[in-house]
């Protein structure tokens, strides 16, 4: 099994129906709460967010959208629990984010990140990056392998197990990474402009696999980006300007 959570992986990013997803479900448990956030960076004098305040219910696929500068990367580095607001109040499940909050237990085990740049291990193959998060966390060589297995071929990259990095296409890697950021099978996968570097056609094909973690095993997605075809790819969008929330609409996906 790759998780108590999650179905396990029965499918090949080319079999994905890229269905329309429901419109946002605001009965869903809410998983991420933001209250009144601000983070000021005293450096440049800079308030980066103002007073913003939101809900992220349970499997949602939300995009935040706005201008360079608007605070859509420090959002996304406190949904992270990366950075820390300066004053508001955060929980993820329902209990706070503070200073006694063990934050690396809780990113290695709830938080999966996806950036623009992969950082793959570039001595390590495919199969072997995607177990990275893996180690420390009492499992068999062989039950990490396994798992590295499924997740591989969810992401349609199987054949390419044993290639490293530099043997692989730029939109190769970037699955891998996704897989690598299922490893620990996350409640909440955040994503910095996932498409950022890749052409038409490979940006599809993660927008399609975003779909089906979306769709089929029922995963909560943040990402940000400027790109608005990644955007209509999500149930709902942030809007950002001037460190604050300009609109937060439900769409239909796809679009
Ligand atoms: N470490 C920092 N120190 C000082 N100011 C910062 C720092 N990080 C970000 N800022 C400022 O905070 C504001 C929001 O930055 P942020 O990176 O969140 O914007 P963004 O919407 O992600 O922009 P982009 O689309 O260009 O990545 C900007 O005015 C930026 O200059």
């Amino acid at each position: 099994m790759v998780s108590r959570r999650h179905p396990p992986y029965p499918y090949r990013s080319s079999d994905i129906a890229f269905e329309k997803p429901d419109l946002m479900n605001t009965d869903a448990p809410v998983l991420f709460s933001i209250q009144d956030v601000c983070k000021d960076y005293p450096d440049g004098n800079v308030r980066a967010l103002d007073h913003v305040s939101f809900n992220i219910h349970d499997g949602e696929y939300v995009a935040i959208m706005g201008p360079s500068g608007s605070g859509k990367s420090t959002l996304l580095s406190i949904l992270g629990t990366l950075d820390r607001p300066t004053s508001g109040a955060i929980s993820f499940e329902g209990k706070a984010i503070d200073s006694s909050t063990d934050l690396d237990a809780l990113r290695s085990k709830s938080i999966g990140f996806v950036f623009q740049s992969f950082y793959l291990l570039p001595t390590l193959t495919a199969l072997e990056n995607i177990q990275v998060p893996m180690f420390g966390r009492g499992m068999t060589g062989a039950e990490r392998i396994e798992k590295a297995k499924l997740l591989i071929e969810a992401v349609g990259m199987s054949e390419r197990s044993k290639h490293l990095p530099k043997q692989l296409s730029v939109g190769q890697r970037q699955r891998i990474a996704i897989a690598r950021s299922l490893a620990n099978d996350p409640r909440l996968l955040l994503a910095d402009e996932p498409t950022g570097n890749l052409d038409t056609v490979t940006a599809n094909g993660i927008l399609e696999l975003f779909a089906n973690l979306h769709d089929e095993l029922k995963m909560t997605l943040v990402t940000v980006t400027h790109s608005e075809e990644v955007a209509g790819a999500a149930q709902r969008v942030l809007r950002m300007r001037d460190g604050k929330i300009e609109s937060d609409s439900a769409q239909v996906a796809g679009v």
